[in-house]
């Protein structure tokens, strides 16, 4: 399973014990929006797909699994009905204008082109604008689920999270980079697990050769 999220800061009075811990966290967001995928329309595609495979909906063990997989995907999709300054509307004045990065945030998503899983962890840093302002740390991991839980892909993903901190946050600079297992390329199709793809964006003072090469060796550094 995915190690824990841990959090790098440059000095140590950055008091990220006065924040909420980074993950795991409950997620009260998530089930905000997840009323809005219509689960009685999913549940009925559901029982057309097991017969469409040729199964029986009705034998036992399949007669619950309409419901089950809507319930699932309200949850898989809540994403698709949450807006991002929501999560990113609480900000702290603490004047710090180092960079702050929460690492290997595990997530789970789905790919949009064979509505199967990929997974993996994503590494999320950025440098506070001149006011000083950051984000709550589970914020940023919450910011992750909410496009993960999107039919995605990896590439959009990885950018989503780094325009919203852009537009939402103001900072200074931001690296986003996300690194996946696709289980349409393990289970099916090229069959290849253990490959893994990263992707990473970065905006503004992380594009410069050694902040960026100060984050990437923060990330890299396990
Ligand atoms: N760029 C990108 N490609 C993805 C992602 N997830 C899945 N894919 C790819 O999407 C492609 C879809 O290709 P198609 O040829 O239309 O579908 P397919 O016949 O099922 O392809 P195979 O997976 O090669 O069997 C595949 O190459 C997948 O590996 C993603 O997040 N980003
Ligand atoms: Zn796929």
């Amino acid at each position: 399973m995915p190690h824990e999220a841990r959090t790098h800061t440059h000095t140590h009075d950055l008091a990220a014990e006065a924040f909420e811990p980074p993950y795991p966290d409950p997620a009260p967001a998530l089930e905000a929006g997840a009323g809005a995928v219509d689960q009685p329309r999913v549940a009925a595609a559901v029982r057309e797909l097991l017969l469409a495979i040729g199964e029986d909906p009705d034998r036992d063990g399949l007669q619950g699994t309409p419901g089950r997989v809507a319930r699932a995907y309200a949850e898989m999709f809540a994403g698709l009905h949450q807006d991002p300054a929501e999560i990113l509307g609480t900000t702290f004045d603490i004047g710090h204008s180092e960079m702050v990065l929460v690492k290997d945030i595990p997530f789970y998503s789905t790919c949009e082109h064979h509505l199967v899983p990929f997974h993996g962890h994503a590494h999320v840093g950025y440098i506070p604008g001149h006011d000083g302002m950051v984000t709550g740390l589970s914020k940023l991991a919450r910011l992750v689920d909410l496009f993960a839980r999107r039919p995605q892909v990896q590439e959009r993903l990885t950018t989503q999270i780094v325009e919203a901190i852009v537009e939402h946050l103001k900072p200074a600079g931001v690296i986003v980079v996300v690194e996946c297992e696709h289980l349409c390329m393990s289970m099916r199709g090229v069959r290849k697990p253990g490959a893994k793809t990263v992707t990473s964006a970065v905006r503004g003072q992380l594009r410069e050769t050694a902040t960026r090469a100060e984050a990437m060796s923060l990330i890299l550094g396990r």
